[in-house]
């Protein structure tokens, strides 16, 4: 009886605290609007059910921000989301409030303080050490990587060649899985030949469990979560991917003391130093495990992102054959008739082709919103609302991509020259996106975008692409579509 009414009492002391706070928080951005919401649970139900309808769900909350102030607020049960569509207000969301949001926690059993999700203090001198490590100069030190791996994706691309219309994205993914692992691990792990392995496959299930858990509400209670098969199942292949990532750190460590202990045959070595390699010996001496976690961040973060706007861009092309044939006489205009990889040189002349990128990852956001923590109070200027600690904000990076306020009443159509310079100049910097904004930006930009161009480089001058239209889209983490990336490849003729 005891326990009971001691039960009682802490379950009341909690509800009037939370209901206190909340009042506090809902008084502070009493200006904002906010779609109806139920008792309790607020506006949970707009988050629930399959990846297609959260998605409908997001577009039509930012109909409404953008009718009235350009946010709105949203209850997820006791905590409170302000979404932003506005630039300005994004701009100072990103720039002053670093740390992550709570719904990033499902990663942390995997990636642990990696970069991707570290506690802002750790995360501040972490980045630091890190930044160094994804100079330009550094990354172009892996061209040939990638021209290495962009040929295998030419070859395995031949098996569809004048085909039916097939899923581009498995093709791709293995290509770019390929460069990540040997740039940042130093290990070939030739996924593009063999794709079946243990380790791509607890990957492939770690990451679905995540998705799972983010869209059902009642998985999301570790208490809950803890009980289920998906914890064990989920368990059981964390443990195997960081037993590989562990092995790999510790064979590098090896290779890094020995070669402290014999300087000339370090300095003498040719081989490719990868992201790991290069993280030895710096300011901070990472452990083993906090390098581990850091790599496996570096591979999460990198892969799928940079896969997907190569498809979407590929599909994109594909059907706007105009635009296609444009970025065809570029890539002639640098390379005539050859098949070689593209040189740091050759990448800074497809000025087209960047702007093509731009354009896809404009309309096809693959990280479509982008969540923080407010840990300090911030007036955000556009919908002049004063945002207090304890909330949280959500930039929606996709939908401000596509405001016509922003881009113009065309912001729908596929439009690579609205990246020009002239036309660019007056945009607000923080309008474009895609690799979020401020000092908590993407840290890999420059090696994905490189990637990108010497891939699309390789693909175009080999491939004609056909394709009719991408068609709905869902939220699953990243952006997909329903129904694939589905294309045409067909070899060119060699004119000489
Ligand atoms: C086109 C490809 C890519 C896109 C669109 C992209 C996008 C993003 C975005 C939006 C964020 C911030 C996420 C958030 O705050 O929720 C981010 C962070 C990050 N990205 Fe990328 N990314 C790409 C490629 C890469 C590559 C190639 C790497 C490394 C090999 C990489 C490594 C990272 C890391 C480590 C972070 C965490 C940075 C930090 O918190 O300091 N990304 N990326």
């Amino acid at each position: 009886m005891f326990i009971l009414l001691v039960l009682i009492f802490v379950a009341c002391s909690y509800w009037c605290y939370w209901s206190l706070n909340s009042r506090k928080l809902d008084k502070a951005t009493e200006d904002l609007p906010t779609p109806p919401a139920m008792p309790i649970i607020g506006h949970a139900m707009m988050f629930l059910g399959d990846p297609q309808s959260l998605l409908r769900n997001i577009e039509e909350i930012a109909q409404i921000a953008i009718k009235e102030k350009g946010a709105v607020k949203l209850w997820l049960g006791p905590k409170l989301y302000v979404a932003l569509l506005n630039p300005k207000d994004a701009q100072v969301v990103l720039e002053n409030c670093l740390d992550k949001d709570g719904v990033y926690r499902f990663l942390r059993p995997w990636l642990g303080h990696g970069l991707f999700i570290a506690p802002l203090g750790l995360w501040k001198s972490h980045r630091r050490v890190l930044i160094p490590v994804f100079h330009n100069k550094v990354i172009e030190e892996y061209l040939e990587v990638i021209s290495k791996q962009a040929d295998v994706l030419l070859e395995r691309l031949e098996e569809q060649s004048g085909k039916e219309k097939f899923d581009v994205l498995p093709y791709i993914t293995a290509c770019t899985l390929d460069i990540v692992f040997e740039t940042s691990m130093g290990e070939r792990m030739d996924v593009q030949h063999s794709p079946d392995t243990p380790y791509l496959q607890a990957r492939h299930d770690i990451i679905s469990i995540i998705n799972m858990r983010l869209f059902k509400v009642w998985m999301q209670p570790d208490c809950i979560f803890n009980l289920t098969r998906y914890a064990k199942q989920q368990k059981r292949n964390i443990q195997l991917t960081q037993k590989f990532t562990n092995e790999v750190v510790q064979k590098r460590r090896i290779e890094y003391e020995n070669s402290k202990k014999d300087q000339t045959a370090a300095t003498s070595g040719k081989k490719l130093k990868a992201v790991l390699d290069l993280l030895f010996g710096r300011e901070i001496e990472f452990t083993d495990e906090q390098l581990r976690e850091h790599i496996d961040s570096i591979t999460i973060a990198g892969n799928d992102t940079t896969a997907l706007v190569i498809a979407y861009t590929m599909m994109l092309l594909g059907m706007h054959q105009d635009v296609q044939e444009r970025v065809l006489k570029e890539q002639e205009a640098i390379f005539g008739n050859s098949k070689r990889g593209a040189t740091k040189e050759d990448l800074q002349q497809m000025h087209l082709l960047e702007r093509v990128v731009k354009e896809s990852m404009r309309l096809y956001t693959v990280i479509p919103v982008i969540a923080r923590n407010i840990d300090k109070t911030v007036f955000l200027p556009d919908c002049g609302v004063t945002l207090p600690s304890g909330t949280s904000a959500v930039v929606g990076a996709f939908a401000m991509h596509r405001s016509k306020a922003i881009w113009g009443s065309d912001a729908d159509e596929f439009d690579p020259d609205r990246f020009l310079p002239e036309r660019s100049r007056d945009r607000h910097p923080a309008a474009f996106m895609p690799f979020s904004y401020g000092s908590r930006n993407c840290i890999g930009r420059n090696f994905g975008m490189i990637i990108i161009k010497s891939i699309l480089s390789s693909v175009l001058r080999t491939y004609k692409i056909e394709a009719d239209e991408i068609g709905p889209l869902k939220i699953e983490m990243l952006l997909f579509p329903v129904n694939g990336h589905q294309l045409r490849v067909i070899k060119r003729e060699i004119v000489n």
